[in-house]
């Protein structure tokens, strides 16, 4: 851990002694792929109670990963009550609730009646690969790619030369939405009937949590479902117009720190108000403190995100990283660009599953009792390879196996993958965005193995800082929930971290 980081967490130690008794609680909840958690922060940023539950994904065919809607809803009130039972206050003691969330998993629902047509399509689901190549190698997709190259060299407009190399993948919404939309009849008639809701976590929690009376997106949601203009700032015409997404089942899009509405009385006793909502990702950022251009953080949970601020204007993309949008409050807006690999946390999981280790903190004692894999390799891709490979047919394999080789041996070779993972994508962040990177922070489950810390740090030959706590989600969330409430709350103490 870095000294600046150490130094910050001591301020909000001393900070939090028990001199005043602060009576006003913000919640942060995480709604990751793997776990979701509510912690109870109070005016200091402290922790003063939390509450996790595993998240449980439903596999109905190989490739497809859903998310049973109304489980979610039940663990993700659970997770809240139990917070502030553990924190030992009182409902009404809640002044805000900040929300972030896994991203591009979505699901519709009927409008009048607000029940769903289906589970959650995970960003992991690859039920669209097949959509996503046959869309990639289309004549529509050869002649845009034409026309906006030719246009950027005639005109220089750097987003020509982003519309020139943009391309589907099923981590996008996009070709998700439209599978839905072609292949469940009753989605494609409450279309027609002006009768359907589209909506990704965030917006279908808000949705539930208000009893129907809010809907509504922000803009570090909206940027990562695929078929948001960054530069326009609104849902592109030319994506949805392209593979006819209605625009009417679209929720408006707010600002992340922005009180969207109250919590109906009847779930939590009194009405505790919605005043963040954040794509996971961006809030990591957030509550790390990445707020000056050129800050990096690499979140390693169920996949892994490298992100970069890219300062107040989305960057032009060569293919690899994306542009989305951090966070917008009020005339403030902060823009990301992102590389990603899918599977992270979740070969984790399934090593676990096969009884290759009983808990995932042993993996590190496992690969440091080793010299090396010998020669053993592990493709981490149960969800495809993205850039710079972006294929979604890839499937993950271990290669090198011998007679000699042991449990060991392929922990370690898996934990080499997720490190080499992540050389892979720092030197496409080097090779595509031009902004000289200040820090880089790490947070995420997977950020507890120290060996694949310092393999990592290692291999880009950096210097990666980890905060004490890493559920830096959860912080992020509370912190721009705190800022929506005044000043009296967490926003004060995070943004003490950077001074
Ligand atoms: N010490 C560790 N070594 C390796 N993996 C770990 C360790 N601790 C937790 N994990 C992994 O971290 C993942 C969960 O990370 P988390 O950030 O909570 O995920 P998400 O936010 O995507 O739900 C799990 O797959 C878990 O196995
Ligand atoms: O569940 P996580 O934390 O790996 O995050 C998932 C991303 O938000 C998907 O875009």
């Amino acid at each position: 851990m870095s000294g600046q980081q150490a130094g910050a967490e001591q301020r909000r130690e001393e900070s939090s002694a028990p001199t005043s008794s602060p009576s006003r609680f913000v919640l942060g909840l995480d709604v990751g792929s793997t776990v979701i958690r509510c912690h109870v922060y109070d005016r200091t940023a402290r922790v003063r109670g939390s509450s996790a539950q595993k998240v449980e994904n439903v596999y109905p065919q190989p490739g497809w990963v859903e998310i049973d809607p109304d489980a979610l809803w039940a663990q993700f009130v659970a997770v809240i009550k139990d917070a502030v039972k553990a924190a030992g206050v009182q409902m009404n003691q809640i002044v805000g609730l900040g929300i972030s969330t896994q991203r591009a998993t979505f699901i519709t629902w009927n409008k009048k009646t607000g029940h769903h047509f289906h589970n959650f399509i995970s960003w992991q689901d690859l039920r669209a690969a097949e959509l996503v190549k046959s869309w990639n190698n289309s004549l529509i997709m050869k002649l845009l790619h034409g026309a906006t190259k030719l246009l950027h060299f005639f005109s220089r407009n750097k987003v020509m030369l982003t519309v020139s190399r943009f391309t589907f993948t099923t981590q996008h919404v996009t070709l998700r939405l439209v599978w839905i939309l072609q292949n469940l009849p009753e989605v494609k008639k409450a279309v027609e009937e002006d009768n359907c809701c589209f909506g990704t976590i965030d917006t279908w929690l808000l949705y539930k949590l208000t009893k129907g009376s809010s809907y509504a997106t922000d803009y570090s949601n909206a940027s990562t479902t695929g078929f948001f203009d960054p530069y326009a700032m609104r849902w592109s015409k030319l994506i949805a117009t392209m593979v006819s997404i209605p625009f009417s089942i679209l929720p408006p899009v707010r600002d992340t720190s922005y009180n969207f509405g109250s919590v109906d009385e009847e779930i939590f006793g009194v009405p505790i108000p919605v005043v963040a909502l954040v794509g996971d990702q961006q809030s990591a950022m957030f509550g790390e403190c990445c707020f000056e251009t050129g800050d990096v953080k690499l979140t390693m949970g169920t996949g892994t995100f490298l992100d970069i601020n890219t300062g107040k204007t989305p960057q032009h993309v060569n293919g690899g990283f994306y542009p989305l949008i951090g966070w917008k409050i009020g005339h403030e807006l902060v823009c990301l660009a992102e590389g990603n690999a899918g599977d992270t946390g979740t070969a984790i999981v399934w090593a676990q599953k096969l009884d290759l280790f009983t808990d995932a903190a042993e993996t590190e004692k496992m690969a440091l009792s080793l010299e090396d894999s010998e020669g053993v390799y592990f493709v981490p891709s149960f969800s495809g390879l993205q850039a710079p490979l972006n294929d979604p047919c890839a499937c993950a394999s271990f290669m090198g196996l011998k007679h000699s080789t042991s449990k060991y041996h392929l922990v370690r070779a898996i934990l080499e993958s997720i490190a080499f993972r992540n050389k892979q994508l720092y030197d496409m962040l080097q090779r595509e965005i031009q902004i000289p990177v200040t820090n880089i922070r790490a947070d995420g489950g997977v950020c507890n193995n120290a060996f694949v810390m310092q393999m990592t740090s290692d291999l880009i030959n950096e210097k990666i800082d980890r905060p004490a706590h890493f559920d830096m989600s959860c912080l992020g969330a509370a912190s721009l929930a705190g800022l929506a409430v005044g000043s009296q709350c967490v926003a004060l103490a995070v943004l003490e971290l950077t001074m």
